[in-house]
């Protein structure tokens, strides 16, 4: 997968060189570029903001950078066309299900954006020539796109193959489609066996796996009703069985 960040921060993007994904980078899984922004402005001071049109509070990313930014990253000998990802607080929530579907593409390309957000007309315009996504990470407001952009990166990049060490681990992450559809993990453990007086459940330990099996799926239930029970609504009564209602 070929990934091309624009920012007007690509020193926030040093962790994509980090752990597995810093790896994966080192052996030709993901083809990460980062673009400096203001690369594509020509004024002394590299301007990428201005004031909104009708008033407001704080400035705008104005078009011309980011249409010329995109124009030059897009362009592919090959005509292949990537999808835009544009990150922002009005924007779809980002789930596990988008990472899995997003995981499945070639290229990404994702617009940073800062202030109080980029120029509407710049999505308008790239939809001319690629598919566009404005998501969100979640309901609270951060400074810009670059932090959006890790998580999204981190959370697609960990879903190709070969990026991480047991594939079989993020098959069975939380809100991944499957065996423990839309509940969150229980509690792990591991070595010692007792710390400061506290035991690993005796189950863990009896080396019997249906047991096993049979105890992470109650915990997990117990976890994901204490702590997401909009995610139980979700699931469906016949992936409960008798024992699982009573939690
Ligand atoms: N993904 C993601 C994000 C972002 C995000 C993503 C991209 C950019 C580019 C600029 N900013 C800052 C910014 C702050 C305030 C505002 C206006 N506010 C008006 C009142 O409602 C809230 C918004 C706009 C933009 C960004 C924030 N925040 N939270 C997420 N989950």
């Amino acid at each position: 997968m070929r990934i091309d960040i624009i920012t007007i921060f690509p020193d926030y993007f040093a962790p994509l060189d980090l752990s597995l994904i810093g790896k994966a980078r080192r052996a030709g899984l993901i083809d990460v570029r980062l673009h400096d922004l203001r690369r594509w402005t020509y004024d002394r001071h590299h301007t990428v903001d201005d004031t909104p049109y009708g008033g407001g509070p704080g400035m705008v990313m104005k078009p011309e950078p980011w249409g010329e930014a995109l124009d030059a990253v897009t362009a592919d000998a090959d005509g292949a066309v990537p999808r835009l990802i544009l990150p922002t607080p009005s924007g779809r929530p980002f789930t596990q299900r988008d990472a899995v579907r997003l995981a499945e593409e070639p290229w990404l390309v994702f617009a940073c954006g800062r202030y109080e957000g980029i120029d509407a007309r710049v999505a308008v315009d790239a939809a001319r020539r690629m598919p566009v996504e404005e998501i969100s990470i979640g309901d609270y407001v951060l400074n810009g796109g670059e932090v959006a952009t890790l998580v999204v990166v981190e959370a697609v990049s960990r879903l190709l193959p070969g990026v991480l060490g047991n594939a079989e681990s993020a098959a069975q992450d939380s809100f991944s489609p499957g065996t423990m559809d839309h509940l969150v993990e229980g509690p792990v453990y591991t070595k010692p066996a007792v710390w400061r007086g506290h035991e690993v459940p005796p189950v863990l330990l009896s080396g019997h796996h249906g047991a096993v099996d049979r105890w992470r799926r109650d915990e997990a239930l117990r976890k994901t009703a204490r702590n997401r029970p909009d995610l139980i609504d979700r699931l469906d009564p016949d992936q409960l069985d008798k024992r699982d209602r009573e939690v």
